[in-house]
């Protein structure tokens, strides 16, 4: 319980929600209250009439006005059930619209950190899973035990009335019923459920990494044993899920039996109240079976209640995420955007990977980052980006903190190209108009142009209607690569990041690709992470990284004259 108050004092995801929903919520519980009580009083006018009917009546009335009402609370019940599933539904589903863009938001605007800090398929669990979860927390906890403390209040009264004794003995059994066996049943339970979500979890990183890693799983002839693997865990999780299920069925027939020690103890006390009075008998059936409809809500709050350490997980690995700083105030554009590093440093767990590093580049300057695999070039990038802050020292585009900037500008700051483009399962035209949503139609087809692919674009039956295929797979590297180009033309940002953007092409398409992507963004700042000097010649400066520093800079063409290791890795990539 501890845990669940610590988790909802700092939590970013559900109470900010609830705060600013207070009404739809409000409405929820109180149609939900009235539903309950038209029923109860559908049961009770009922059992009163059943019995009334058995006698002789003295005025017709007495018959007539009970069934009045048993029309009014049987109409009644229905539509406020209607009515409290609209509200409801509509207020769940619009936390779930905001939650999912915001955790779109998230994954988005910090991408490489959540990299770092999550795989793929721990991502896709919060996606898929914690949020749905979070859509139960409302809609079978939250709404179900608003109800019910109404309800037990609203009972306690109503028996109140009859007798203060019994209206005690109400009091003990709903505390059983309603706050002893759900807080018991949560602490039975806590363990199998936080075992089931790890199973779940695991199952989704696991079948993640199977999937990329397919081809290698059928090139090594593995494929008995990744069936085996993925069989494991989900038969793991089926016992879970039926233990879970076991678990449910005994906890609901404890309250049945809670309940039903109520009914007959309400029979009893009813028929000793009534006794000598022969009108008042007529009360002992309505009584007693106006209880039945309450039992659904003690049966939900239960459940509900049980349920709440599934959401303890999501709540907590939901608020693990950055918040998405996109969604903050959007102001102007940047005119200076000369990028300066001043002393910076970053450490990876204790292991220093930049250490103290110098940099500036002008607006229009074009520079290379070299050096060997590991030695901190694509950290250096995330750090431009502000994906990643660093340690010391002080990173600013046009004199103000990046990690402030990247997120208050109207447009982008930073475009980033790297290895692998990102192509969807839609046109040309949708794919490319993904760099600017807003882009015409024109501007998207010149970006096209302006990469050179006009020719691919006219040699295909459907011209820019063609479907790509999943992840692009209908076009080349380089052609794909072109087109992520294109999504960068129409972003518009004025600092362009390349990360080894061609280093999955052959020679003569990196040195087609690298002149096109120079040519088309001549006007922006290019800072360029390679291994491959194909192209180099486009850059002004080239800096050399090692062990976290730069060990040499210069301008290619001094670097062809000066440096023996430039001189040897352009002989290794066959450059004169
Ligand atoms: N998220 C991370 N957590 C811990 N260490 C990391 C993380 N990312 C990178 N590193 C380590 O930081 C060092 C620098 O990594 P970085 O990716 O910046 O190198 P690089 O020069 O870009 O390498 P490559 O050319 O192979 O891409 C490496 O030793 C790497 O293992």
């Amino acid at each position: 319980m501890n845990k669940i108050k610590h988790l909802l004092a700092r939590d970013q995801w559900i109470v900010p929600f609830l705060k600013t929903q207070k009404s739809g919520f409000f409405w929820s519980i109180l149609l939900n209250l009235l539903t309950i009580v038209a029923a109860s009083a559908l049961m009770f006018v009922s059992g009163y009439l059943i019995s009334r009917a058995a006698q002789r009546p003295d005025n017709i009335l007495l018959i007539y006005v009970p069934i009045v009402l048993t029309r009014a609370f049987g109409i009644a019940r229905p539509i406020f059930r209607y009515a409290q599933r609209l509200v409801s539904h509509n207020w769940v589903l619009r936390f779930v619209s905001k939650s999912r863009q915001r955790l779109y938001e998230s994954v988005a605007s910090t991408a490489s950190s959540i990299r770092g800090r999550f795989q793929t398929g721990e991502v896709l669990s919060l996606l898929a899973d914690d949020l749905d979860q979070l859509q139960n927390l409302y809609l079978r906890t939250l709404f179900p035990l608003g109800t019910g403390l109404l309800v037990y209040l609203f009972v306690s009264v109503a028996v109140g009335t009859v007798n203060w004794l019994f209206m005690l003995w109400w009091l003990v059994m709903l505390t059983i019923i309603m706050i002893i066996v759900p807080t018991m049943s949560f602490l039975m339970n806590r363990a199998r459920v936080h075992k089931q979500k790890q199973l779940q979890s695991q199952l989704y990183t696991d079948a993640t990494d199977a999937v990329l890693g397919l081809q290698d799983w059928v090139l090594s002839g593995r494929q008995k044993d990744l069936v085996a693997q993925q069989g494991y865990i989900m038969a793991n999780l089926a016992r879970t899920k039926n233990a879970g299920m076991t678990f449910g069925w005994w906890r609901d027939f404890v309250l049945q039996i809670l309940v039903l020690i109520l009914v007959i103890t309400t029979l009893t006390c009813v028929g000793w109240q009534f006794k000598n009075n022969h009108m008042a008998v007529n009360f002992i059936a309505a009584f007693t079976l106006a209880i039945f409809p309450l039992v659904d809500d003690f049966i939900g709050v239960n459940q509900g209640v049980s349920e709440a350490s599934f959401y303890e997980d999501s709540i907590e690995r939901l608020n693990t995420l950055p918040l998405p700083e996109a969604s903050q105030i959007k102001t102007g554009k940047l005119n200076d955007t000369t990028v300066v590093l001043n002393h910076v440093t970053f450490k990876y767990d204790n292991k220093k990977i930049i250490d103290e590093v110098d940099l500036v580049v002008h607006p229009g300057e074009k520079i290379a980052l070299l050096g060997r695999s590991g030695s901190g070039k694509t950290t250096l990038l995330k750090l431009i980006a502000a994906d990643i802050a660093p340690l010391s020292g002080s990173i600013t585009i046009g004199n103000q903190p990046v990690s402030k900037l990247q997120h208050q500008l109207s447009t982008p700051l930073v475009a980033v190209l790297d290895q692998q483009s990102y192509l969807f399962n839609t046109s040309i035209l949708n794919n490319v108009r993904m760099g600017n949503i807003k882009a015409t139609d024109d501007q998207v087809k010149l970006a096209i142009k302006q990469t050179g692919l006009q020719p691919l674009i006219d040699s295909l039956p459907n011209g820019y209607e063609t479907q790509m295929q999943e992840a692009g797979a209908r076009f080349s590297g380089g052609e794909q690569q072109r087109f992520a180009l294109a999504r960068i033309l129409l972003q518009d940002a004025p600092i362009v990041i390349l990360d080894e953007p061609t280093v999955s092409l052959d020679p003569k398409t990196e040195y087609d690709v690298l002149t096109q992507i120079f040519k088309v963004l001549q006007n922006r700042t290019i800072i360029w992470v390679t291994h491959h000097l194909t192209g180099i010649d486009y850059v002004d400066q080239a800096y050399f990284l090692e062990n976290g520093r730069f060990v040499l800079a210069d301008t290619p063409k001094n670097l062809r004259k000066t440096s023996a290791h430039f001189q040897q890795l352009l002989a290794m990539d066959g450059i004169n």
